[in-house]
């Protein structure tokens, strides 16, 4: 794959001002492995702190709402987290279709209003364990990303899409090998279905859900992983920067 894999940590609820520390180690260190491109999301009140600290790494938000402004309280809109200093955001996390009852149409809104505010997106799918075990998991992936990928041609080199199975999220469990393939597989697809072959290629497709360092190599090889979202292991600059020099090893693969 052309592209350098792509490494971004989604801290989730997670961070202080205490984190900023971490966020200069990880910076300092992403400009030694310039095989991977290295990204966090802090939560929104760190995204300007830790905008001023780096200097190399890509900063980013976890969600935004799909509205420009207005009386929504406590949300946040997509040119919000770009004037703070977000260059993309991930959308769609199981995590909020969970808390928060997020719909694909609500997503691919929020998509185009991101987009609108000149954001690189990261939009992620993935399975439950029950609708794995049914045997329904590429087909579920695959009905969740046609109702949320937006319309955007010329935009496609600003779209990620993110695959992270609900059951290895947070559980140390990670999806087998085969079956990564197989869902990535089905995922470009679908994208070269969607946009035709030319402008799927440049969206990249990272795998989410337990990746560590030690498990990176394997998962970052295996063909049409651009990259992975990291969660727990994003957290210490030391366990993110081990999966950062995995994937600056797996580049050549
Ligand atoms: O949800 C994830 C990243 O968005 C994955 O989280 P973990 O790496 O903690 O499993």
């Amino acid at each position: 794959m052309a592209e350098r894999p792509y490494i971004v940590g989604n801290w989730k609820m997670n961070g202080t001002r205490a984190m900023l520390s971490e966020a200069r180690a990880i910076d300092r260190a992403a400009q030694r492995y310039m095989k991977a491109e290295v990204a966090v999301a802090p939560p929104y009140t760190l995204i300007h702190a830790v905008h001023r600290e780096a200097e190399q790494i890509g900063i980013g938000a976890q969600d935004c709402h799909a509205g420009e402004d207005g009386a929504h309280t406590g949300d946040i809109s997509a040119s919000m987290v770009a004037d703070a200093g977000a260059k993309f955001v991930i959308l769609g996390h199981s995590e909020r279709r969970a808390d928060h009852r997020e719909t694909n149409k609500q997503i691919n809104a929020k998509i185009e209003s991101a987009l609108e505010a000149g954001l690189r997106i990261i939009l992620c799918c993935g399975e439950t364990l029950k609708t794995r075990d049914e045997g329904d998991a590429v087909d579920f992936v695959l009905k969740q990303l046609k109702a949320s990928l937006p319309k955007i041609e010329d935009a496609a080199e600003r779209l990620t899409v993110a695959y992270e199975p609900v059951w290895a999220i947070g559980t140390g469990k990670t999806a087998t090998p085969k079956d990564i393939e197989e869902m990535h597989k089905a995922i470009r697809g679908l994208l070269d279905e969607t946009y035709g072959e030319e402008t799927s290629a440049q969206v990249r497709i990272l795998y989410g859900g337990s990746v560590k360092p030690d498990n990176a190599k394997e998962i970052l090889s295996l063909p049409e992983v651009g990259g992975a979202l990291v969660g727990g292991a994003s957290l210490s600059a030391e366990s993110f920067l081990g999966i950062v020099v995995a994937a600056s090893e797996t580049e050549e693969a």
